[in-house]
């Protein structure tokens, strides 16, 4: 089943709800698995089934199929995922616009060979949930990944026949804003619209310093350097330990140099399991050589303050078939500001919405469509 509606539809609030009643009704409530296609969209949806990626084992997708079954079925390390296909009967993947079509096909294989190899994944139910005038899946080049649509698969037209497209806005009530959000996100900008967002061109209500959204890692970084530079306090900084081909190390979203002041809001950048996961954000209440503690307040963490540890990240070729580049460093960076793409799913208080450089579709609308009304956006 396919579950779509423009942003706001309350499509992530369904999930939750068709998992609780699952819950409810059934005892083999692990049956069903709430997963999304980014760690802060799964925390988002609750039910702990974590990303696509960590639930089915492809990672970063750096495997090819035959490789990444040859490890499901032999490696140990694999069996948690070998367990997590076998005991699913309905997957529920979130934010689906960012699946690719290479990603979602390799989901489909692992679970058809190690299930029943004459069903479309194996058998699982799939329910997908989204908005493909969001934004869509980012393309790898070293990882043989296009970036194309999922739904250009003909696996996806093959699974799914059923589609339910949810109208009323739960989000925002305000008509011109709803409408100016639609209009931007399937690229259109009649003169309302064009006056509207005009008009949000102007100083917020005095409140919470609101989160800034850009459209690149380059403009969020620049604007949480001043930040932190305008922030009182004692600076620490903490330099990655690199390995590897150097040029590859600038795709990793994890900083070589990071900058940090006791006080300042910080974001996750890998998943560390289904509950700490890349793109929670929190604030650093202190910091030492071996660890930097976060409070990640605001979330369904039971333990808010947590240890965080330097992690190892790499660059891998699939062409290559190996790690090409290493870089050890905490995986965390500052948060006055973060992406559009780390932002889709989310509900924000404020925000103030950097719209200089937008390059992807869908990506001015994911991020004004964040707030609950025009008065918190800038
Ligand atoms: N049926 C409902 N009753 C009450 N509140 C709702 C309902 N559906 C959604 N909401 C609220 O509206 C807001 C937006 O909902 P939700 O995040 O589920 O939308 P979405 O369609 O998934 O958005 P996006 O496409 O931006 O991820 C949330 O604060 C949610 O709690």
């Amino acid at each position: 089943m396919v579950v779509l509606g423009q942003s706001g539809t309350g499509k992530s609030y369904l999930i939750k709800e068709i998992a609780k009643s699952f819950k409810k009704n059934n005892e083999k409530s692990s049956g069903v698995q709430v997963t999304a296609t980014t760690g802060i969209a799964s925390v988002n949806v609750g039910g702990g089934g974590g990303t696509i990626h960590s639930w089915s084992g492809i990672g970063d997708g750096r495997y090819s199929n035959e490789t990444l079954l040859h490890k499901l079925e032999n490696s140990d390390h694999y069996e948690v995922y070998k367990h997590n296909i076998k005991s699913t009967q309905c997957l529920i993947i979130d934010e689906i616009s960012m699946l690719s079509s290479k990603l979602f096909e390799q989901v489909e294989y692992i679970c058809r060979h190690i299930l029943d190899k004459s069903l479309i994944f194996g058998g699982i139910q799939v329910i997908v949930v989204g908005d493909f005038f969001q934004l869509p899946p980012v393309p790898d080049q070293l990882k043989l990944d296009s970036g194309e649509h999922c739904f250009r698969s003909p696996i996806f037209k093959q699974l799914f026949k059923h589609k339910f497209i949810l109208t009323n806005v739960m989000r925002q009530n305000q008509e011109d804003f709803v409408k100016a959000i639609n209009d931007i996100s399937r690229g259109e900008l009649p003169e309302d619209t064009h006056n509207m967002i005009k008009s949000l061109s102007r100083k917020l209500p005095p409140g919470d310093d609101p989160i800034r959204l850009c459209a690149r890692n380059f403009d969020c970084e620049m604007y949480n350097s001043c930040k932190l530079i305008d922030m009182e306090g004692g600076e620490f900084e903490f330099n990655a330990v690199d390995e590897g081909n150097n040029s590859k190390l600038e795709r990793l979203p994890v900083p070589k140099h990071l900058h940090l002041k006791l006080g300042c809001p910080v974001m996750l950048l890998k998943n560390l399991n289904a509950n700490l996961v890349n793109g929670l954000r929190g604030v650093v209440t202190s910091i030492s050589t071996e660890t930097v503690t976060v409070n990640f307040k605001n979330t369904n963490l039971k333990v808010t303050q947590v240890e965080i540890k330097k992690e190892m990240f790499t660059v891998y070729s699939s062409v290559e078939s190996k790690v090409i580049a290493s870089r050890k460093q905490f995986p965390l960076c500052l948060a006055f500001s973060i992406t559009i793409h780390k932002s889709q799913g989310l509900t924000l208080d404020r925000a103030v919405v950097d719209a200089s450089c937008i390059f992807a579709p869908g990506q001015l609308g994911v991020a004004i469509g964040r707030v609950r009304g025009k008065k918190v956006c800038k």
